[in-house]
C-alpha cells in the first residue's frame, strides 16, 4: 500500500472511531426494508444497447494528487449538470479531510434527484472500513459503496460486502494490479473498477485498464477509473472493454461539463 493510502486509512480509522458500534446484518436488512429503494447502480452501468459508454460522474472538490479542484462547488448544482448530460450514475466524495466532501453532500444530491427525476444512482465514494459506514451510506440514499481492495484485508472485505448486500447496496471493487483482481473475484465481486492512478506516484496511465479489464470474466461489469479527460481517453477505455468510466477532475474543471460528459459517453 502506498504511504498516502496508508495515511488516509489511518486517518479514516481515527475519524470513525467515535461512531463505531456493532452493526448486525439483520439491522441492515431492516433498515433496507424501511427506506425507499434506491435506483440500481449495476443496472445503470451495463452498456445500454446503443453501445454508449456509461459515465459515472464524480463530485470532488479537491484531492491529494490535484490539490484544489473546485473548492466552492455546490454538490447539488454539479449533480444537476451531470444529470442533465445523461450521466448513468454519480460518485459523491464524502471524505472531508482529503477530498473536501461530506456525507451531507450525498444526502443533498440524493434528495435533489428524488425530487427532480430522472433518478440517477449514487456511489458513496469514501474509504470504507466498517459496516457503520455502510449503514450511513444506505441512510443517505446511496445505491453503492466503494471497496478499495489494496487498502483492506480479506476478512474486512468480506464483512463490508456482506453488510452492503444486507443493506441492498451494490459494491464497486477497486483494483489497481493483477493480484487484486483475483482477490476481488474470490469475494464474488460483480462490479470491478481499475484505478488508472498509481497511488504511490499519483500518475494516471490508462494502460492499467488495458492490461486488466481484458482479464475480467464476461459477467463482471468493468469500470475504468481516473485520468480520463478526452474522448480519445474514453475510446481507449471502451476499446479495453470497459462498460463504464469514472470521471472526476476533468468534469469538475470543465467550463461546460455537460458537453464534455456527452463527448466521453459517445467516444
Ligand atoms: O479525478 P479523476 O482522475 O477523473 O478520477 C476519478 C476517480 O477515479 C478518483 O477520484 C478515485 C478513484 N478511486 C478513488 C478512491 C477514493 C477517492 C477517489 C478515488
Amino acid at each position: 500500500m502506498s504511504d498516502k493510502l496508508l495515511e488516509i486509512m489511518a486517518h479514516k480509522r481515527r475519524e470513525i472511531a467515535p461512531v463505531l458500534r456493532e452493526v448486525p446484518l439483520d439491522e441492515l436488512r431492516e433498515l433496507d426494508a424501511s427506506l425507499p429503494r434506491p435506483p440500481s447502480f449495476a443496472e445503470a452501468l451495463r452498456r445500454p444497447d446503443d453501445d454508449r459508454l456509461a459515465v459515472i460522474a464524480e463530485i470532488k472538490r479537491r484531492s491529494p494528487s490535484a490539490g484544489a479542484i473546485a473548492e466552492n462547488a455546490s454538490a447539488t448544482e454539479q449533480a444537476r449538470r451531470y444529470q442533465a448530460a445523461g450521466a448513468s450514475a454519480l460518485s459523491v466524495l464524502t471524505d472531508n479531510k482529503y477530498f473536501g466532501g461530506e456525507l451531507g453532500d450525498l444526502r443533498d444530491v440524493v434528495e435533489m434527484l428524488r425530487r427532480e427525476p430522472p433518478s440517477v444512482p449514487c456511489l458513496r465514494k469514501d474509504f470504507m472500513l466498517h459496516p457503520t459506514q455502510v449503514r450511513e451510506a444506505r441512510e443517505a440514499g446511496a445505491s453503492a459503496i466503494l471497496i478499495i481492495v489494496r487498502a483492506l484485508d480479506d476478512p474486512t472485505i468480506a464483512t463490508l460486502y456482506a453488510a452492503a448486500q444486507a443493506a441492498g447496496l451494490d459494491a464497486l471493487f477497486e483494483i489497481h494490479e493483477e493480484p487484486e483482481l483475483a482477490r476481488a473475484l474470490a469475494h464474488g465481486a460483480k462490479i470491478i473498477g481499475v484505478n488508472n492512478r498509481d497511488l504511490a506516484v499519483f500518475k494516471t496511465d490508462l494502460a492499467f485498464s488495458e492490461r486488466l479489464i481484458p482479464r475480467f470474466p464476461k459477467n463482471v461489469i468493468a469500470v475504468s477509473e481516473s485520468g480520463i479527460a478526452t474522448a480519445a481517453d474514453a475510446a481507449r477505455a471502451r476499446a479495453a472493454g470497459a462498460h463504464a468510466i469514472l470521471v472526476g477532475e476533468s468534469l469538475m474543471r470543465a467550463p461546460d461539463p455537460q458537453a464534455l460528459l456527452q463527448s466521453l459517453a459517445n467516444a
